[in-house]
């Protein structure tokens, strides 16, 4: 099996730093923690903000560019060709240019590791074909689609919950959504890239082309920028990660604020959870920590989300599944 090396760098910001203290005590010399000796910084990390950057080596230059150009090969589509892109499942389908968010673009591919999944998407947009698109998606997602994996199974050795963690694995889709930022246009304020949220998926891992707009709210409620970097993948927990982990692991709160003049390309594949109840892990449960969430399906979930009461929700997934 092919080995991948994958870094957790903590030192982005007092954000990921205040990680780092945690172990200061243990290394002095360098501030690269490798998943071997520290299997335990990944769940640390979810644990305290809710994201790390990993320096993850799974996705080669040429790949790197490839998917970039593929991502701009999508968005230069006319729209009456990306408003095909729909799903049953909400926020699946294309998005573009809403009046809440004028600067963004996205469209996604679901099931974006598997053959079926990509030749879908790729049809629907280039009926006559775009081998390179088809080719630089699957090996880009199947690419992402480890690091959450080699992430996870970090996370479950952690928690001593290595069986479950393989179920959940099993029981992984990933939608590999490509994103676009237009740069703000003239001088009246700048209207949001995106608004603040917390993530609907299980886990995202995030990658852009190194424009700067992502920012992270600590739970203190100081936002932080991210500094984009190459090989550098964000990884996120989203509300259902936290349902799961019984609170432990964090959702954060994140938005894409807009500054230059440059526009930004990211790319962001979510994990979801199909057939399998999101429950929480037995070994995650104990007289301290009694179980906060209900089981629930992450597919009805979603569904939720549109349903009135889930509009009004300042936290949909407390108001969905949370026991008071
Ligand atoms: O473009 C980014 O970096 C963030 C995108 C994001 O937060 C999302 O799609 O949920
Ligand atoms: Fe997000």
């Amino acid at each position: 099996m092919k080995r991948h090396k994958i870094i957790l760098y903590t030192e982005y910001g007092t954000y990921i730093k205040s990680v780092f203290q945690l172990y200061k005590q243990n290394r002095s010399e360098d501030r690269k923690i490798h998943r071997k000796r520290y299997p335990s910084q990944a769940m640390h990390a979810l644990e305290e903000h809710g994201v790390f950057i990993a320096t993850y080596n799974g996705v080669p230059q040429e790949l790197e560019d490839a998917i970039f150009l593929a991502s701009q090969d999508v968005f230069d589509l006319p729209t009456e060709v990306k408003v095909l892109s729909t799903s049953d499942t909400p926020y699946h389908a294309y998005s573009g240019k809403t009046p809440v968010m004028p600067l963004y673009e996205s469209i996604g591919i679901e099931n974006a590791t598997t053959t079926e999944g990509v030749e879908f998407f790729t049809k629907l947009m280039w009926p006559s074909g775009n081998e390179n698109f088809g080719k630089s998606a699957l090996m880009f997602s199947k690419a992402v689609a480890e690091l959450y994996q080699i992430v996870m199974r970090m996370v479950a050795k952690s928690y001593g919950i290595e069986e479950q963690c393989e179920t959940l694995l099993g029981s992984s889709v990933q939608n590999l959504r490509f994103m676009k930022y237009l740069c703000p246009q003239g001088d009246g304020g700048n209207p949001p890239g995106m608004l603040p949220h917390t993530d609907i998926s299980f886990m995202t891992i995030l990658h852009d082309k190194q424009v700067k707009g992502l920012q992270i709210k600590t739970k203190e409620g100081q936002w932080i920028e991210v500094d984009p970097s190459p090989s550098s993948f964000i990884v996120m927990a989203g509300d259902v990660c936290m349902a799961w982990s019984n609170g432990r692991i964090h959702a954060p709160c994140h938005r894409v604020i807009m500054q230059g003049n440059q526009e930004r390309y990211s790319l962001g594949q979510f994990t979801f959870i199909r057939g399998l109840n999101i429950q929480i892990p037995q070994k995650l449960i104990d007289e301290d920590h009694p179980p906060r969430f209900k089981d629930f399906d992450h597919y009805k979930y979603l569904h939720y989300l549109l349903t009135s009461e889930g509009m009004k929700s300042e936290c949909p997934i407390k108001s969905y599944c949370k026991i008071n």
